[in-house]
């Protein structure tokens, strides 16, 4: 998407090539609780990149590490060619990072916010072309203690990006957002991806996950247990199909269970659930109505990522902060 309000990158390092991220054996313990055990990941240029997994899984340890704001025990970091951990200074030129919950002061308006952190960089965005581009422009000179929710939100994606960041971590955005005001975060993550920022999205949210990134990895416990596309976590694209049938009879013994695309077929009240390959329920309903046996209903259901998510992560009995 480009409008001429769009900011654009300068390309503090357009010319590195390979992936923008690489992360590489990474451990951080804090005194014996280990937070992060031998997290490895890489980010393309151009992409939304995901962390998830659950609370307290080290997802913002990790991030923290990435932007220089936390030594680790050991691993590498690398950002567009640069080492985060043992010269941060030149990151911070190329790295914008909305962390989780950031506060401002009550009484500082949006504009004034913008101003003093652009004040920051030697080559800041244009305060006014980021508040058009983030929906701010009748908030302009509202206080941020007046600002609903989701445009603090927005603020600090803004304040993000005013250092004209190659790369960009957004750490739980959409963490306590109305449904409306979440999807406009997310609308607002494409476009900041298609203005040119690779992006790093921490969330413990499947559906946000699943909606926004490219690529993810899913971290438990300080460790990736699962990485790929959306897609490929959730199994669509393993052939693996599951959907359920009423039948107004039971089927004959064997009929299912005989089909060599059939995995399984178990009673679930009323309804009869039946597993398989790629064409499962063609095959079924084909052996079915072969016996005169036409179903009353049929449910087909998607993998999603959250039936992956639950089956790999196992979730650490910790308190969470309400
Ligand atoms: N400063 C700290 N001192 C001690 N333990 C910490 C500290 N920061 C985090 N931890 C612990 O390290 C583990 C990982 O925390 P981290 O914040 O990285 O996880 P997270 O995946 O980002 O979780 P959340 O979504 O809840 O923030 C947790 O068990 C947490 O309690």
């Amino acid at each position: 998407m480009t409008t001429s309000s769009t900011p654009t990158t300068t390309g503090h390092d357009a010319a590195h090539a390979g992936p923008v991220v690489r992360v590489s054996d990474l451990r951080k313990s804090y005194g014996t609780k280990v937070a992060v055990d031998g997290v490895s990941f890489t980010v393309d240029r151009g992409e939304i990149f995901g962390i998830l997994g659950p609370n307290g899984a080290g997802k913002t340890t990790t991030v923290e590490c990435l932007a220089g704001l936390r030594q680790a025990d050991s691993g590498s970091i690398e950002l567009l060619g640069l080492d985060p951990q043992h010269d941060p200074t030149p990151v911070r030129e190329v790295l914008g990072v909305q962390l989780q919950e950031s506060k401002l002061p009550a009484k500082l308006r949006v504009r004034e916010a913008l101003e003093l952190y652009a004040s920051f960089y030697p080559d800041p965005e244009d305060p006014e072309a980021l508040i058009s581009l983030l929906g701010l422009g009748e908030r302009r000179d509202t206080p941020y203690q007046n600002l609903s929710g989701g445009q603090q939100q927005r603020l600090s994606i803004a304040l993000a990006l005013v250092g004209r960041p190659q790369v960009a971590i957004l750490d739980e955005l959409t963490t306590g957002l109305d449904p409306q005001a979440r999807r406009e975060a997310w609308d607002l993550v494409e476009k900041v991806r298609d203005s040119g920022v690779t992006i790093v999205l921490v969330t413990h949210f499947m559906d946000e996950a699943e909606r926004l990134c490219d690529r993810l990895v899913v971290i438990d416990r300080g460790r990736v247990v699962a990485e790929g596309t959306p897609g490929d976590l959730s199994g669509g694209s393993r052939g693996s199909r599951t959907f359920r049938v009423v039948l107004p009879v039971a089927p004959p013994e064997g009929l299912l269970t005989g089909l060599p695309s059939v995995t399984s077929v178990r009673d679930v009240g009323r309804e009869l659930e039946i597993s398989g390959t790629d064409t499962v329920l063609p095959d079924a309903i084909a052996a079915l109505s072969g016996c005169g046996i036409i179903p009353d209903e049929v449910r087909t259901r998607t993998r999603s990522l959250e039936d992956a998510f639950v089956e790999l992560v196992t979730r650490e009995t910790e308190e969470t902060a309400p």
